[in-house]
């Protein structure tokens, strides 16, 4: 029986990073959660995508005819921003459905991408595009944490890259099929796993709500989705397996939703004032959970500071405050194991339990830095990072809303 790795250190300052990266804090609590989700989890049984050697389906594939699978978010600005040169070396840690990279290839001559995904389905895609430009594309399959072995095969070595792009989360392409288990609105199995089946160990999103105890559950829900109503919704998912298993996307969302009154199903909002599902934030604390994302995000970064060259160019695009608020710290050399710096009045106000205020001032203090001393860079050991956010701008978010939460933070490798 595999024993997973995943487990959970969700003290707050550590934002919800493993252990395998940041050390213990030691809250007593959180302690016992992680002892408890060194559990064998009951592998999925469930139906299953198809795997990873079989052809692309022609669902996965569209045609340039048809609605891009994914539209690639803030491209002009990340384009401007890498200013890459003929010739030169690129660096696509998400290939996904290959936006930024076919942006990069039709706009600089000459130019060789490198681009990994950890996902099969983007894989292929990106043999696809290396056959269209021959020699200039380098398609490697693979996690973050995985490309410090895998890109040095392929001729990559540190210091030889000269820009490179993070565009981190899920693609449309992922969250759009029914069948790969993200989607809190189309019924398919609940899976969540962006290797698909590459890792025959790794738990889906259906293990975890099975396995995991209702308190590691609610602690889950609270480090990745910053979900308020954990316990509620925790107790309901207990209450909702202890009768059966639960294995569909549908299914989760509407046992989420039988915790709330109808009145709330859609109370809350989005960015754009959009009705947003109750079962949201669950949905994205599992699939952060399921992938270790913030523990590959991190490994992703390090990458990029290993491979570009000093004045090499980095981008990160990232889609909520967890990712962002790593990025930050990390571009700012800050220990991620350490608390985050915060103010006289950000600590008083945390001692209050003022968090998600916290939360909004620290947004706040972004956009002040935009408009005070926005192009100013901020020095660490590694980077200097531009302190200004690059968000899309209101007619990018009207013709695809998916970037309404993006954004763009940019840095030179010392
Ligand atoms: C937002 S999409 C990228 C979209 C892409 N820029 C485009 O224009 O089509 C993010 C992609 O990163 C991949 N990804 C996420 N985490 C990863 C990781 N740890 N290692 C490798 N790929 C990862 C996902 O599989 C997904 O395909």
């Amino acid at each position: 029986m595999p024993i997973y790795r995943f487990m959970v250190t969700p003290c707050k300052w550590t934002l919800g990073l493993c252990k395998d990266v940041i050390p213990d804090h030691g809250s007593r609590m959180f302690r016992r959660c992680r002892r408890k989700l060194w559990h064998p989890l009951r592998p999925y049984t469930g139906s299953v995508p198809s795997s990873p050697d079989s052809k692309l389906k022609n669902s996965e594939m569209s045609t340039q005819s048809e609605r891009p699978l994914h539209t690639p978010v803030m491209v002009n600005e990340v384009l401007q921003f890498l200013d890459i040169k003929p010739g030169q070396v690129v660096l696509d840690l998400t290939f996904g459905a290959g936006g930024h990279s076919k942006a990069i290839l039709q706009s600089i001559p000459d130019v060789m991408v490198v681009v990994a995904d950890r996902d099969p389905t983007a894989f292929q895609m990106a043999q696809r595009l290396a056959e269209e430009y021959p020699g200039q594309v380098k398609p490697v399959l693979g996690r973050f944490s995985e490309l410090n072995n895998l890109l040095p095969t392929l001729g990559v070595d540190p210091g030889g890259v000269d820009a490179a792009l993070l565009d981190a989360g899920c693609s449309s392409m992922q969250m759009d099929s029914a069948e790969r288990g993200f989607s809190l609105s189309k019924d398919g199995p609940l899976d969540m796993r962006m290797d698909r089946d590459r890792y025959p160990d790794m738990p889906c999103a259906a293990d975890v709500v099975n396995a995991l105890d209702q308190q590691a559950l609610a602690s889950v829900l609270a480090a990745y989705g910053e979900e308020r109503h954990t316990r509620k919704i925790a107790a309901a998912i207990a209450q909702a397996r202890s009768v059966y298993p639960i294995g569909r996307t549908l299914q989760l969302a509407s046992i989420v939703a039988g915790a709330f009154p109808d009145s709330a199903l859609y109370a809350r909002r989005d960015r754009l004032q959009r009705p947003s599902h109750v079962a949201t934030k669950t949905f994205q604390a599992l699939r952060i959970f399921v992938n270790n994302e913030l523990n590959e995000l991190h490994a992703g970064l390090h990458v990029a500071q290993t491979l570009l060259r000093p004045k090499g160019r980095l981008c990160v695009l990232t889609f909520h405050s967890l990712e962002d608020r790593l990025t930050k710290r990390f571009l700012r050399g800050e220990d991620l194991a350490a608390p985050p710096r915060r103010s006289i009045r950000q600590r008083a106000k945390a001692q209050h339990g003022l968090e998600r205020e916290e939360h909004k001032e620290e947004e706040e203090e972004e956009e002040e830095g935009e408009n005070e001393d926005g192009e100013r860079g901020r020095e660490s050991a590694h980077w200097v990072s531009l302190k200004k956010v690059i968000k899309p701008c209101e007619e990018e978010v009207q013709e695809n809303p998916r970037a309404r939460s993006a954004k763009l933070r940019t840095a030179v490798r010392r």
